[in-house]
């Protein structure tokens, strides 16, 4: 049978964002959203996949938080290609620890996905290999968690050939739990035989061998790749470097292209950015180094962010960094938070730092616009009416350590001050880190 990750025959270095595993270990460690051109490149618009989403929020969680979470991941399944056609909800202390949500709940999304022919369920969170399996068997869909989700998009956005391995090691680590004995254990009950449904034990050892091969190889392409780049980034010295960092879609490239004159890709889609790209800007006679790197957001599974180790070694190894937040998003709060625990994890935390807050030409005080609700919300919920902008401007002036700025990327308001407030800490921080250096020497 042909369930074998395809070790041979894919050079490393060729269209790697799509492992061969895909035929193989049910289609695991490919692109889930999308059918692949002889020529390796996918075209989603093909065909039209229809999503179905599940939350499972714990009983605290307001309506209205659990709506934003879902609009995320609804974005994130649009992005991805798919059409949402619906979004469930159950509120619960804890998941299922077999089907994640309860037995009813399934039996509802069943009769829905049958009914309507829906290619896929989403689930809000990871699920765990054995809850992967049951729903699978219950569904009869392909069932698609957060992590794979993400994972998914990396893979049709990674271009280079560090952010391509990155993104396929992140990919068999995700398959490498997932090819578990299910169907060999009942195999080993019967005996093993004709009536064998999937792959034997022998097999499933055999695939998990060639993925961990797979993974401890693309662990030292990635090692090599990191090699180079250090060297290459060794040879920038001398110079300041900045890097934009922020939850995705908040503005990041569109800044990048506006202060390096570059031509970034900038999209209103989540993670448009998966590569980094560095670009030497000069401002006022001060040259520096500004980087635009891969966006985060919540629950942004640990294992990938360690994947992508090579692509956030740009914000570890910054001398400045612009966290980059949009003030129009209902929840730009969080989104700090969790852009702030990020980098924490990353260990960049105690980096300086400038709060941009873009997109102030699409702050309103009215709510954000949702793409549909779940049954069961209280519509009533969220109605709390938000600040002015010029009171968010002044508490955040007042509250925050760092130096905060308030822009419109798209409408160019307040570029200039961004311009000189960067000039101003790239000269301090020039001064600092290499005092003996006049400007013209750092070119
Ligand atoms: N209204 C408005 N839209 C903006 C502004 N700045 C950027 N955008 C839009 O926001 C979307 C995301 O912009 P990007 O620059 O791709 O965002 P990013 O942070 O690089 O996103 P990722 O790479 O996905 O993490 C694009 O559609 C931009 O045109 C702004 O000031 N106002
Ligand atoms: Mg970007």
């Amino acid at each position: 049978m042909a369930n074998k990750p395809a070790s041979k025959g894919r050079q490393p270095g060729n269209s790697t964002r799509h492992p061969g595993a895909t035929d193989g270990v049910k289609g695991r460690a490919g692109r889930i959203l999308a059918k692949a051109n002889k020529d390796g490149t996918y075209d989603t618009a093909l065909e039209q996949e229809t999503a179905v989403l599940v939350a499972v929020p714990d009983k605290r969680q307001p309506d209205a938080q659990t709506q934003e979470y879902l609009d995320e991941l609804a974005f994130l399944a649009e992005t991805a290609g798919a059409v949402v056609t619906k979004r469930f909800v159950q509120r619960l202390d804890k998941p299922d620890i077999r089907t994640f949500v309860g037995e009813g709940k399934l039996a509802e999304i069943k009769a829905y996905v049958q009914h309507t022919k829906s290619s896929m369920v989403i689930f809000d969170d990871d699920l765990s290999p054995s809850q992967l399996r049951n729903l699978e068997a219950e569904l009869q869909v392909k069932i698609v968690d957060r992590s794979l989700l993400i994972i998914d998009i990396f893979a049709s956005r990674a271009k280079s050939a560090t952010a391509r391995a990155q993104v396929e090691l992140a990919q068999y680590q995700y398959l490498l739990p997932r090819l578990t004995g299910l169907w060999s254990h009942l195999d080993k009950q019967r005996g093993g035989g004709v009536s064998q449904r999937g792959p034997g034990e022998t097999e499933i050892e055999t695939d998990r061998r060639v993925v961990r091969d797979r993974i401890a190889f693309l662990k030292d392409k990635l090692k090599d790749l990191d090699r180079q780049s250090f060297t290459q980034r060794k040879s920038r010295g001398g110079m300041v470097r900045v890097a934009l960092v922020g939850y995705t879609n908040v503005g990041k490239s569109t800044i990048m292209n506006l202060l390096s004159r570059s031509d970034v890709f900038a999209e209103n889609k989540l993670f448009a950015t998966v590569d980094s790209t560095v670009r030497k800007v000069v401002l006022d006679t001060v040259p520096f180094l500004l980087s635009d790197t891969v966006g985060f957001i919540r629950k942004l599974p640990t294992r990938l962010i360690e994947s992508f180790k090579s692509t956030l070694d740009e914000i570890r190894e910054a001398d400045l960094l612009v966290h980059v937040v949009d003030i129009s998003h209902p929840s730009f709060e969080e989104q700090i938070e969790v852009v702030n625990d990020t980098l924490k994890d990353i260990e960049a935390a105690d980096k300086p730092m400038l709060l941009v807050f873009n997109k102030i030409d699409r702050y309103n005080t009215e709510d954000e616009e949702h793409h549909g609700g779940f049954e069961g919300m209280n519509p009533d919920e969220d109605a709390v009416p938000r600040p002015t902008l010029e009171q968010l401007e002044a508490s955040y002036m007042a509250k925050m350590h760092d130096p905060v700025i308030f822009i419109s990327a798209q409408e160019r308001q307040n570029i200039d001050e961004l311009r000189a407030l960067l000039v101003r800490h790239v000269a301090a921080l020039q001064e600092q880190r290499y005092p003996n250096q006049s400007y013209g020497e750092a070119e």
